[in-house]
């Protein structure tokens, strides 16, 4: 038994001769950020593939709330409380903030996409939208096409529709990703906060953001753990200031 709400146990993936996630065992604690950090081509991308549903693991499972959720497909990883972010935005640009939220809400409803038009009239879903709006404090841009939001507050949005589905734990690819100063400085924050709500695993670049947040960080390197631990153990850890840190420990 585990008290995790994410789990991967031993999960390998290989293309061709290449192992991209060898081995991976990581659990996701309530309450927790969890980072995953490592050079480029390590195997942050496919292990968070695995994960959503995106790719499937050559062997091992993925866990959700103690399901196996290994060959389930990404909606239904949803459904079970798998919130996500991606590396590239799935925001619909021409449509505006509320109606993006809307349309997350919408899918995390189970209903047919037929319903659009009725949804958008929906008391309910039209306050999940908000509340999840307001979360991440875009209530002042609900009528404001999404084209014409900056960068970062498409980021925000990104996770106002992940909140839309009240996950269970959240996966973050670089979300920090493109943001200034400010705008890391505004999602550290939120996702400070949002932690509480639901565990987040987060693969970033950005270490200032990964020192602020994590309260755990695993190093991925050639598709391998090979170290877990707080904070202060990563950056005192010789073998990830070798393979990954060097001076930015
Ligand atoms: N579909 C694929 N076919 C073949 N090789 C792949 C495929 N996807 C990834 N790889 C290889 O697997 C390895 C891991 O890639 P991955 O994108 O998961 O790394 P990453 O840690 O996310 O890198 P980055 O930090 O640059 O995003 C790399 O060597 C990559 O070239």
């Amino acid at each position: 038994m585990t008290d995790a709400i994410l789990e991967t146990r031993s999960l390998f993936k290989s293309f061709g001769a290449l192992k991209a996630t060898d081995d991976v065992s990581i659990t996701l604690r309530p309450g927790e950020i969890h980072a995953i950090i490592g050079p480029n081509g390590a195997g942050k991308s496919t292990l968070i593939g695995q994960i959503s549903g995106a790719l499937t693991p050559d062997n091992g499972q993925v866990l959700l709330n103690g399901q196996d959720v290994t060959h389930a497909a990404p909606p239904q990883r949803a459904r079970a409380g798998l919130g996500r972010t991606f590396q590239i935005s799935q925001l619909a640009m021409e449509d505006t903030v509320l109606q993006n939220a809307l349309l997350g809400a919408l899918g995390a409803s189970g209903r047919p996409w037929r319903f659009l038009r009725p949804a958008l009239g929906d008391p309910a879903l039209r306050a999940a939208a908000t509340s999840a709006l307001e979360r991440v404090g875009l209530q002042d841009h609900l009528a404001t096409r999404t084209a014409e939001l900056s960068h970062g507050q498409r980021r925000l949005l990104e996770v106002a529709v992940a909140l839309t589905l009240r996950p269970r734990a959240f996966v973050m690819d670089e979300p920090m990703a493109g943001l200034g100063t400010e705008g890391s400085a505004r999602l550290t924050r939120l996702l400070d906060g949002l932690r509480r709500q639901a565990p987040i695993l987060l693969v970033e670049h950005d270490m200032d953001a990964v020192f602020a947040l994590a309260d755990r960080i695993s190093v991925l390197v050639y598709g391998r753990i090979i170290a877990t631990g707080t904070v202060a153990e990563i950056r005192a850890n010789p073998a990830v200031r070798d393979a990954y840190l060097g001076d930015q420990a």
